[in-house]
């Protein structure tokens, strides 16, 4: 089985939960008193995806204003980015918004981009709806999804999620732009699982 390396990293306003989801996804491990990122970290987790495997090379930044002329040293050269925001915070979801602008203006042309709604796990005081969230992740072609790093829900789900997403290559046309567009339409319409 083919194994593909797959940068992706993940952007989204401080305590957010971007090192949660990842320690979440990497580790099945969550911490209570994690503490923020510095810079950014890294750790790799290899997951089936059809004929072939995909090693996620995880870029987590971190989302502190100081840090944010670092973020394009992640997304450059990224096949997918995970936009996270917290449910519970308004003010997230619009700092979201700048990510996904950013990405549209700065980042590379086919990145798969994938929202993640964290904290689900405290619905009962959020602050962006789900229709809310579907609608702009539909309006600019994005994943979404709602997840809680604490309560293990949806995490996989979102790696899974972006796997289906990445156009598998084709070996017999060396993975030309044609030949993966095509496979990729394929795989969007039947929307098959890992
Ligand atoms: N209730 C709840 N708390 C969470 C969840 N995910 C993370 N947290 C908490 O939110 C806080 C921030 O989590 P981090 O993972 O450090 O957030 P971050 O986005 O990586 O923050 P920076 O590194 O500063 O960018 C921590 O106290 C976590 O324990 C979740 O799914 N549910």
């Amino acid at each position: 089985m083919a194994i593909r390396e797959l940068k992706v990293c993940l952007l989204g306003d401080t305590g957010v939960g971007k090192s949660s989801i990842v320690c979440r996804f990497v580790q099945d491990h969550f911490d209570h008193n994690i503490s923020p990122t510095i810079g950014a970290s890294f750790m790799t987790k290899t997951i089936p995806c059809g004929n072939e495997l995909h090693k996620f090379l995880i870029w987590d930044t971190a989302g502190q204003e100081r840090f944010h002329s670092l973020a394009p040293m992640y997304y450059r050269g990224s096949a997918a980015a995970v936009i996270v925001y917290d449910i519970t915070k308004q003010d997230s979801f619009h700092t979201l918004k700048k990510w996904v602008k950013e990405l549209k203006e700065h980042g590379p042309e086919n990145i798969v981009m994938a929202i993640a709604g964290n904290k689900c796990d405290l619905s009962d005081i959020r602050e962006v709806t789900i229709k809310d969230a579907r609608e702009y992740a539909e309006s600019i072609g994005a994943l979404v999804v709602e997840t809680s790093a604490k309560n293990a829900i949806n995490v996989e789900e979102l790696f899974q999620g972006i796997s289906r997403r990445i156009p598998p290559l084709d070996p017999h046309e060396n993975g030309t732009n044609g030949a993966m567009k095509l496979r990729r339409q394929s795989i969007q319409s039947t929307n098959r699982c890992c």
